[in-house]
C-alpha cells in the first residue's frame, strides 16, 4: 500500500478543458484544492444529486488515500438562482417560500439540514468549508466591480451585465458559443442586454423580491454565477487545483465563472471534472421533470450503503441508470463483501497465528490493482472488481482450510482501507443496517395494513392513534392518490 506521507505523485485525472486525461500536478506540493458547485437549498435532495456528492466524496478521498491533505470547499446556494437560466423568472427559493409560507431564508436553512442529513447517512465526509451565497455579498460585489473597472461589465437599468463580447475566451471550457439562452425572456430583460449572450452579475430587485441588498448600483441580489467565482477564490486562492460539478452545469454555469474570474484578472482552476448524470428510464432524473426519488424516501427503505454501493460501482463520468434490477444486483454485490468482511471477524479470534503466503500475495495484488484503478481518473467500478476478486480469493482460501490471523488481519484491513476509507462503502456495519431495514419495512407493512383495516371499518380513533404513534416515533404516512406512503 502506498506510503500516506509521501503523495501519490502518478494520478491521472480527465480534464474537461483539455478533453483528455492528464497527470494531477498540484499547485501546493502535497495539497489538493477542490470546489464543488453545491446544491440550490429549496427542496429536498435526490438521487441525481447524490451521484454528483458521492462521486466527488470518492475523489476527495482517493486524494487523501494517496497522501494528500485536501481542502474541499462546496458551496450553498441560497440566493440568485432564478427558474429560467437567462436571468430571468423569480429566485427559486423565494417561489419555495410562497408555497410553504416562509422566509426564503428559513426555507433556505430547512433544505440545507436536510441535504446535510441525507449527506452524512450516505457517508459523505462534511466539506472542509461550506460556503453559502448570501454570506458573501461584499465579495460578489467587490468581484463585480472589478470587472466594471477592467471594461468587461456594464451596468444597465439597476443590473450589470458580463459583457460577453468583450472576452473572447468566453466559451473554451463547452466548446458552445453562440447558444444565446434567451428563450422566453421578457422584452425588458433582453432590451437591457447588449448581446443576448450577456450575463447577470447583479440584478436589479423589484418591489416584490424578497432577498434584496445594497449596491452600488442599487438594491438587488447577485447573479447566480458571481458566487462560485467568488468564494472559491476566496476560499482556496488564486489557481487553485481542482474545479467540480455536474456536466449539465459546463454551461452556462462554469463558463460563467471561468470568465468572470479570469477576466478580472485571477487564475481559476487549473482542472475541471465533471460527472454525469443518474438517469431513470434512460432520461436524467430531475426536479422538473417529476421521476426523481429524494434521498429520504429511498433511505427509508433502504440501506444507505447500498444506495452508496450502486452510486461507485459505474463510474463518475458514465451515466448511472437507475432501476430496480441494478438496485437489487447492487443489494446482492454489497451484502457479497460486507459478508466477507463479517466472516474475517467471525474467524479472527480463534484463527491460527502465523501467515498464509498464498493469500498474502492475492492480497497484495487486488489491492495494487485497486488503487491502479483509482489512479486511473478514479475508476470506481474497476476498483469495486478488484474487491470482488479478494472476495473471490478470501472465500476460496478460507473454504479450504485455517488461514492464518496475520492474513485475516491484512485482508480485514484491505476491506476498511478500501472498501470503507477510500469508496466509505462501510458506515456502521452495512449488513447489520440492511437486514434492519428489512424488517422495517416488513413490519411497517404489517402496521399499514391494521391502519386501512380500521379505516375500513369506520374505527378512526384507532387508525389515528395508530398513526400519531408512529409520528411520535417520527415515522410520517402520508395518504396520497398513489395509496399510502411512509417515510422516516
Ligand atoms: N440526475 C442527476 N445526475 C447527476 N447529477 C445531477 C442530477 N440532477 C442534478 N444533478 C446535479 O446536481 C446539481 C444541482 O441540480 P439541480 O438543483 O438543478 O437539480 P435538478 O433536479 O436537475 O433540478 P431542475 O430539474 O429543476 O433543473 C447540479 O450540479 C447537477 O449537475
Ligand atoms: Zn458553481
Amino acid at each position: 500500500m502506498t506510503d500516506p506521507r509521501q503523495p501519490d505523485p502518478s494520478i491521472q485525472l480527465y480534464d474537461t478543458m483539455q478533453r483528455r486525461k492528464v497527470p494531477f500536478v498540484p499547485t501546493t506540493a502535497g495539497h489538493v484544492g477542490m470546489y464543488l458547485c453545491g446544491p440550490t437549498v429549496y427542496s429536498d435532495a435526490h438521487l441525481g444529486h447524490a451521484k454528483k456528492e458521492v462521486a466527488f466524496d470518492v475523489i476527495r478521498r482517493a486524494f487523501l488515500h494517496f497522501g494528500y491533505k485536501v481542502r474541499y470547499v462546496a458551496n450553498i446556494t441560497d440566493v440568485g438562482h432564478l427558474q429560467n437560466d437567462a436571468d430571468d423568472g423569480e429566485d427559486k427559493l423565494q417561489v419555495r417560500a410562497r408555497l410553504e409560507q416562509l422566509e426564503p431564508m428559513e426555507v433556505a436553512d430547512k433544505y440545507f439540514w436536510s441535504f446535510v442529513k441525507d449527506m452524512e447517512a450516505l457517508n459523505v465526509l462534511k466539506p472542509s468549508i461550506n460556503p453559502r451565497a448570501t454570506g458573501h455579498i461584499g465579495e460578489q460585489i467587490s468581484l463585480i466591480e472589478e470587472l466594471i473597472a477592467r471594461g468587461h461589465a456594464y451596468e444597465s437599468g439597476g443590473s450589470v451585465y458580463f459583457d460577453v463580447r468583450s472576452w473572447p475566451e468566453y466559451g473554451k471550457l463547452s466548446g458552445r458559443k453562440l447558444d444565446d439562452q434567451e428563450e422566453g425572456v421578457r422584452e425588458a430583460v433582453r432590451e437591457e442586454k447588449r448581446d443576448p449572450r450577456d450575463f447577470a452579475l447583479w440584478k436589479k430587485a423589484e418591489d416584490n423580491h424578497l432577498m434584496r441588498w445594497d449596491s452600488p448600483w442599487g438594491v438587488g441580489f447577485p447573479g447566480w454565477h458571481i458566487e462560485c467565482s467568488a468564494m472559491s477564490l476566496k476560499y482556496l486562492g488564486e489557481g487553485f487545483d481542482i474545479h467540480g460539478g455536474g456536466l449539465d452545469l459546463q454551461f452556462p454555469h462554469h463558463e460563467a465563472e471561468i470568465a468572470q474570474a479570469e477576466a478580472a484578472g485571477h487564475h481559476f482552476a487549473r482542472y475541471w471534472m465533471h460527472n454525469n448524470m443518474l438517469t431513470i428510464g434512460g432520461e436524467k432524473m430531475s426536479k422538473s421533470k417529476g421521476n426523481f426519488t429524494t434521498i429520504q424516501d429511498l433511505l427509508s427503505q433502504h440501506d444507505p450503503m447500498v444506495v452508496r454501493f450502486l452510486l461507485v460501482s459505474s463510474h463518475y463520468r458514465s451515466i448511472t441508470e437507475f432501476s430496480e434490477e441494478a438496485f437489487a444486483s447492487a443489494k446482492s454485490g454489497y451484502r457479497r463483501l460486507t459478508e466477507a468482511l463479517h466472516e474475517i471477524e467471525r474467524r479472527l479470534p480463534d484463527a491460527p497465528a502465523g501467515a498464509s503466503a498464498a493469500l498474502d500475495a492475492k492480497i497484495s495484488s487486488h489491492t495494487q490493482a485497486f488503487e491502479d484503478a483509482m489512479r486511473d481518473d478514479f475508476n470506481t467500478p474497476k476498483a469495486v472488481a478488484a474487491l470482488f476478486g479478494l472476495t473471490t480469493d478470501l472465500n476460496a482460501a478460507l473454504g479450504s482450510g485455517g488461514v492464518g490471523k496475520e492474513t485475516l488481519e491484512r485482508a480485514r484491513r484491505a476491506y476498511l482501507t478500501l472498501g470503507g476509507d477510500v469508496l466509505g462503502l462501510f458506515a456502521g456495519s452495512g449488513a447489520e443496517r440492511e437486514d434492519d431495514a428489512e424488517v422495517v419495512s416488513a413490519l411497517m407493512d404489517l402496521v399499514l395494513k391494521a391502519r386501512q383495516n380500521y379505516r375500513l371499518n369506520k374505527q378512526y380513533a384507532e387508525a389515528d392513534e395508530l398513526r400519531d404513534t408512529l409520528t411520535k416515533v417520527g415515522v410520517t404516512v402520508e395518504d396520497t392518490k398513489d395509496g399510502v406512503r411512509w417515510k422516516r
